[in-house]
């Protein structure tokens, strides 16, 4: 089987998966193809809002570039850099209006909203609010209104736990997801961000580097090998 040249790794698109058919209720639905596409890192920039708002607030502290952030908790890196910054860091993400003002990936709303018109498709937003909920789950509605419309609101997952969810694919830029369900009925794409660019990929991995390659080509793959 030729592989989508998006895909790291060897894994063949549907070989041996999981397959999200058997939670379809209907032989209609069973035609379908759901994919959960994550927000923060994917659709929203989190890491470059971070850095805007971190550097605006702590002129005099040490920041890390974006090309050597590592590792997916932006907290944890900066604990390293010096004590005591982590709990600057997450003041910036529990302060209001930091959801609310992230810019959009390069090209992600435009591909967001050709992929909920695709034919046979349902796009659901699968995100998780941070603990200190004061501000970001309202903002995450906000801003899926401000950039999607009011009508994307039906489209939003809010959960901290993404494996209990149902669907074909999940497009995430955390390398790690885990929780209650050991074996997720999605096939996790590894959006590129970068905190996860320097990760080697193991078979049957896969990456999509930008909204600016052809994810729809991932999207057919995974429909025709379902
Ligand atoms: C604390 C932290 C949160 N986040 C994002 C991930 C979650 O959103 P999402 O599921 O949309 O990627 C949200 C809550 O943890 O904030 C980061 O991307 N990096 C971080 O260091
Ligand atoms: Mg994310």
């Amino acid at each position: 089987m030729s592989l989508p040249k998006l895909l790291r790794g060897g894994g063949a698109l549907s070989a041996g998966l999981r397959n999200c058919r058997t939670c379809s209720s209907s032989a209609t639905s069973a035609r379908r193809l759901r994919v959960l596409v994550d927000m923060d890192g994917v659709l929203a920039d989190f890491e470059g809002g971070f850095l805007k708002k971190y550097r605006a607030l702590y002129p005099k502290e040490p920041y890390i570039d974006l090309e050597d952030r590592r590792g997916f908790w932006v907290s944890e890196q900066y604990e390293k850099l010096k004590p005591g910054l982590s709990e600057k860091a997450m003041s910036i993400w529990e302060a209001k209006n930091f959801f609310l003002d992230l810019d959009p990936i390069d090209g992600a709303v435009e591909a967001l909203k050709e992929m909920s018109r695709l034919p046979s498709t349902d796009v659901f937003i699968c995100t998780s609010p941070i603990k200190r909920y004061q501000f970001c789950p309202y903002e995450k509605y906000a801003w899926v209104e401000r950039h999607f419309g009011h009508e994307f609101l039906e489209q939003i997952i809010l959960t901290r736990d993404k494996t209990v969810v149902c669907a074909d694919l999940l497009i995430d830029d955390r390398p790690d997801i885990t929780g209650a369900e050991p074996n997720p009925r999605w096939e996790h794409i590894l959006f590129t961000a970068c905190h996860n660019r320097h990760l080697s990929m193991t078979p049957p991995d896969w990456r999509l580097p930008s909204w600016r390659e052809d994810w729809k080509e991932l999207l057919d793959s995974k429909r025709q090998h379902s």
